[in-house]
């Protein structure tokens, strides 16, 4: 293993660092990595802490409520700062991993935006990691291209999306770097590097930088995003408020502190973004030792049952009560190759999801796909006209508890329903284990977040007394093994006919097996599987 960099005192890289590696990871920006360490380390430590106790009270009965000791910021009269132009337009926002190609496409897609996700639909091997960082280096600076193997480049054009990038959540450590002995998170890392190498020049550029933060529990995870954000800030000598950032609001506790955690970070903040589907995981995970609570088939679970209705409405009242942007999620549905009937009703579908969005306020919307922009597009522009957002737009409902906790629907639940779990899981970890997070899998996108709520759908039929099947037969752990070995096999068999290597998918199969089997429920699926990872 080589270090072509002389590492920061405490700091130690477990990894190989190659002399294209040692471009990013440069001692400026690693000493940068090391102080935020030291600086917060401990607080990320107590606020996982500090999720593990709520979640032992909620498995104890406790139910969410909003804080009365936070009361004074939702009624008090404050807005975020000011947002930069090119934070005002945000129809369309286009998401996806962080290699090459992707980002090519992604930039020159025709969306408002381009989210590079270094998150739910990224496999987080260190090579990934690393070379997601020299692409976006390249990007910034107009010096990526790519050569396909039929000999097709890949340029950036003139006008692209505006970019925002999404760090690792906190529950993810960066296992390759340590300092002082201790991992760092991946969070920080993924956050640092991309802060301390573009930043000046995004700012130079008049649109940058600027950040999507995911799976927060609290406004106090906020507040630690804050503080880091200053830190960050003062290190390269950016003024305070230089940074802006949107939260996704995809756990259920989070939508209990909306607004704080919009003030938290509201010399920071660009608003907050509906993140449906880790929502939907988060609800069944908070959950899941409440006998009453049984979800339905996950198809079933549409942004148009009544808990996922209010909290996205609730969303784009806190957020335009603060003069901050509301961007809508996302829609599973991807286009659809050599059936034009099935395209054309995946496509309706995504049409039927943004004109909701649109019509109910939110400012824009997330696409998976470069063929989805246009689409998006149209129906914020049938909306929104010639604004290029409607912050001005106000929701008056309250929502609350009685809202987001009224889990419905709870039928059906079907074979097909748990088949489809255990073979979109396998499918998904065995591409995961192979380094890529985000999969096509039965027409619809699949990654973390999609497979989590796959797994958790799994385990919560298997023990709640509500987990049985429309004929009537109770969902059990025989039942489930079963099914893993036909559906292991029909995954093998799609995945050799795409042409790739099945080698990770038996190893797959009995981590989906442990994940949605085990008596303690683990809480995020991609926790073994990292360290699983080679
Ligand atoms: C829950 C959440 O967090 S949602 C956010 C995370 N999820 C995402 O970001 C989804 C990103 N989307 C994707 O990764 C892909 O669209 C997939 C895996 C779903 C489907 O991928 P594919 O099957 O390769 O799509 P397809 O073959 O139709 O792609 C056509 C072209 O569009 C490109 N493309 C597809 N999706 C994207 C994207 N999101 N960004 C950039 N380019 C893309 C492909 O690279 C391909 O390019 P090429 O023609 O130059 O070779
Ligand atoms: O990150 C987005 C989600 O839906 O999860
Ligand atoms: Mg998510």
């Amino acid at each position: 293993m080589s270090h072509p960099t002389t590492l920061p005192y405490g700091m130690q890289i477990t990894a190989p660092v190659t002399a294209d590696f040692s471009q990013i990871l440069t001692r400026e920006a690693l000493e940068l990595i090391a102080k935020l360490h030291r600086s917060f380390e401990p607080r990320r430590q107590q606020l996982l802490a500090a999720r593990a106790e709520r979640q032992q009270r909620i498995d104890a009965g406790e139910m969410p409520d909003f804080l009365p000791e936070t009361r004074h910021i939702r009624e008090g009269e404050w807005k975020i700062s000011p947002l930069p132009k090119a934070l005002e337009r945000r129809r369309t926002e286009i998401t996806g991993p962080v290699e090459a190609k992707m980002i090519i496409n992604a930039f020159n897609s025709g969306a408002d935006s381009y989210m590079a996700d270094f998150e739910d639909s990224n496999s987080p091997k260190w090579e990934n990691q690393i070379q997601g960082q020299i692409n976006l280096y390249k990007a910034i600076r107009r010096e990526l291209s790519f050569k396909n193997d039929a000999g097709k480049e890949y340029k950036l054009n003139d006008k692209i999306a505006t970019l925002q990038i999404r760090p690792r959540g906190w529950h993810l450590d960066e296992k390759h770097v340590l300092v002082d002995g201790q991992r760092v998170s991946g969070g920080i890392f993924d956050f640092a590097l991309a802060f301390f190498h573009n930043a000046k020049e995004q700012i130079a550029q008049g649109a940058g930088p600027f950040y999507y933060l995911p799976k927060m529990e609290s406004h106090l995870e906020a507040r630690l995003w804050n503080d880091i954000f200053i830190v960050a800030q003062n290190e390269i000598g950016l003024p305070r408020g230089s940074i802006k950032a949107t939260v996704l609001i995809e756990t259920i506790l989070a939508t209990f502190e909306m607004e704080e955690i919009i003030y938290e970070l509201r010399d920071h903040s660009a608003g907050l973004n509906a993140g449906r589907w880790d929502y939907i995981f988060s609800c069944i995970k908070k959950f899941k030792r409440n006998t009453d609570f049984c979800l339905a088939n996950r198809g079933a679970i549409t942004m148009e049952v009544p808990f996922m209705r209010s909290y996205a409405l609730a969303l784009v009242k806190a957020c335009h009560k603060r003069g901050a942007p509301a961007i809508g999620g996302m829609s599973a549905l991807i286009p659809i190759k050599n059936d034009p009937v099935a395209n054309e009703k995946a496509l309706a579908g995504i049409r039927h999801d943004k004109t909701r969005d649109a019509s109910d306020g939110f400012d824009g919307g997330w696409v998976a796909h470069p063929g989805l922009v246009a689409i998006a597009a149209e129906e914020f522009q049938k909306v929104l006209g010639d604004r290029p957002n409607q912050w001005e737009k106000q929701r008056d409902e309250s929502f609350g508890p009685r809202d987001w906790l009224n889990f419905q629907p709870e039928q059906p639940i079907t074979e097909a329903g748990v088949r489809n779990n255990i073979n979109v899981g396998i499918h998904y970890l065995g591409s995961w284990l192979a380094g890529n997070g985000c999969v096509p899998i039965h027409n619809l996108m699949e990654d973390a977040a999609t497979a989590e709520i796959s797994r958790s759908q799994i385990w919560q039929w298997v023990v709640s007394p509500k987990g049985k099947l429309d004929d009537g037969r109770k969902v059990t752990a025989d039942m489930v093994r079963g099914l893993i070995c036909e559906e292991l096999v029909k995954v093998k068999t799609t995945v050799a006919e795409s042409g790739n290597t099945t080698m990770t998918y038996d190893q797959a199969a009995k981590i989906f097996e442990e994940m949605s089997l085990a008596d303690n429920y683990p809480e995020f699926l991609t926790l073994p599987l990292y360290e699983a990872m080679v």
